[in-house]
């Protein structure tokens, strides 16, 4: 059976993910109300501003529906702003939304300035060739907690991880002809 895959559509780079989805023979829709999460076998967060992702989550009514999501054991792949949000981190600003779906504390904007975007071949644990990774104003994880595996780091600094549910990315995998980061996560997806 084709898998439904869902993307978050609040915010930021939507499309791409819907066309990376559609390519790889995955039936993917947008998700801008909770009703829209019904019948999905996984989701996405994508890569825009989490401030904003999350001040919408909100607004629209869906963070209990998300949380629900997650409770029901489907597959999230939070990817840049996405990872923010799916983290645990505590020390962000109590307004800002984290939905605690995997246990690591991130570094916000942690590239710093000086190095706004950049694109690398990224050596990947459990995906044979490097990945071609775009990071833009990227977040990396400063540390993970217990069940969660590091998946890629640069220089010290990992940029993705994963538990037996969540897999997330600091780059975004959405804007290169490269779809191996969504196959890895395809394989979580029951
Ligand atoms: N490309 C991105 O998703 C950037 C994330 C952004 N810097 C944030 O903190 O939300």
């Amino acid at each position: 059976m084709t898998k439904k895959i869902g993307v978050l559509a609040l915010q930021g780079a939507v499309t791409e993910h819907l066309q990376a989805l559609n390519k790889l023979g995955v039936t993917a829709t947008a998700v801008k109300l909770p009703g829209d999460l019904d019948g999905l076998d996984g989701l996405i967060i994508p890569g825009g501003e989490s401030t904003a992702i999350g001040r919408l989550i909100r607004e629209q009514q869906l963070e209990e529906p998300l949380r629900q999501f997650y409770a029901s054991g489907k597959a999230i792949f939070g990817t840049c702003a996405g990872l923010i949000l799916c983290s645990t981190d505590s020390s962000h600003a109590p307004a800002e939304l984290r939905l605690g779906f995997i246990d690591i504390e991130v570094e916000r904007n942690g590239f710093g300035r000086q190095v706004d975007s950049f694109e690398v071949r990224l050596p990947f644990e459990g995906i044979a060739e490097p990945v071609e990774a775009v990071f833009i104003r990227a977040p990396y994880i400063r540390s993970v907690g217990n069940g969660v595996r590091v998946r890629a780091s640069i220089d010290g600094k990992i940029v993705a991880a994963e538990n037996d549910q969540i897999l997330v990315t600091a780059f975004h995998p959405e804007l290169t002809d490269d779809l191996s980061a969504f196959e890895y996560f395809l394989k979580k997806v029951r």
